[in-house]
């Protein structure tokens, strides 16, 4: 049995702790069998290989008595760089206590257990139900909605260094003012209904006016501002910070990605880039090969 879990982008912009897209890269969580102690085999660097892992954590939490059992993670997600690895995580731990402790959750159930973990629906959301989804708690429940998925590519630039979402939270104000709250709030809500009405013009110029994160973050994140300005000079719908950062995001026609990214390469940035689409599916359980 293998559980595939999307990357995911949040934010949007404006749709802060609330909008996140399913993106194609993947995490593979293989089963090899119980065991008398959890081993998670991995190449993702510093992550733990034993029962502190966060998936097995995850799935511990769910069924405190699972039977440990020996993994294998194979992840295209780069960890701590914007694009969801946590909830890809998460995501995996809640399928792994779903199959083997045999809880039959809804995919309504694992958005809620996922949220309370993360604390926000943003990439657990679309991670479980594919696609581009808005979401929050009201009170002590999580609510989530699908809305259309966007005809474009997404392309993913990806800087080398690690920013942990801890850090880049960090550096946002602890208040906003009443006037500037209530418009960017505004900004948001706009932006939700043009996106249900696929009006895409206007929520390019909407996913661009955040004015709830991306101007505290944009000194961590200097590639924000100079692939904006390429995204501008070629057409892109829109950029944004993907999640917490570091990777930049560029909403494009994809017959205008390969000069978008001609031109960003022009600019010295050398780091990976990878051009995905919209994720419609989320989690999904494949059989043995
Ligand atoms: N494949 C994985 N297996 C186990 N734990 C993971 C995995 N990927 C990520 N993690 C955990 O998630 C942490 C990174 O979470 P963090 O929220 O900082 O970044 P992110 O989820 O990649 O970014 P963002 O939330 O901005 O999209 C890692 O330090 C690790 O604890
Ligand atoms: N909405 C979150 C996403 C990363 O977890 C943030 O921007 O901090």
């Amino acid at each position: 049995m293998e559980i595939q879990v999307p990357a995911s982008s949040a934010n949007l912009g404006p749709g802060f702790d609330s909008i996140g897209i399913a993106v194609s890269l993947y995490l593979h969580l293989q089963d090899l069998g119980s065991s008398n102690k959890w081993r998670v085999d991995h190449d993702l660097g510093s992550l733990p290989h034993n029962q502190q892992n966060m998936i097995v954590q995850t799935a511990l939490k769910l069924a405190p008595d699972l039977t440990p059992r020996n993994l294998k993670v194979v992840s295209d997600i780069p960890v701590t760089h914007g694009l969801g690895s946590s909830s890809s995580a998460i995501v995996a731990g809640i399928e792994l206590a779903n199959q083997f402790a045999n809880l039959n959750l809804s995919a309504e159930e694992k958005v809620e257990i996922a949220s309370q973990i993360e604390g926000h629906p943003d990439n657990v959301a679309p991670a479980i139900l594919g696609g581009l989804v808005v979401g929050t708690n009201i009170g002590d429940h999580f609510d989530a909605f699908a809305a259309p998925l966007p005809p474009y590519d997404l392309v993913a630039y990806i800087p080398e260094y690690n920013l942990a979402t801890k850090k880049a939270r960090a550096v946002l104000p602890n208040q906003l003012d009443y006037h500037q709250s209530t418009h960017a709030s505004a900004i948001a809500n706009t932006l939700v209904a043009a996106l249900f009405k696929k009006d895409y013009s206007v929520a390019g110029e909407l996913i661009e006016a955040d004015e709830f994160h991306e101007q505290y973050r944009s000194s961590l994140v200097p590639e924000l501002a100079k692939i904006r300005q390429i995204s501008h000079a070629n057409g892109a719908v829109a950029t944004y910070l993907s999640g917490a950062g570091p990777t930049v995001m560029t909403i494009i026609d994809s017959e205008k990605t390969t000069t978008f990214i001609n031109a960003v390469r022009q600019d010295k940035l050398n780091d990976r880039i990878e051009v995905l689409h919209p994720d419609p599916d989320g989690v999904v359980i494949k059989p043995e090969p």
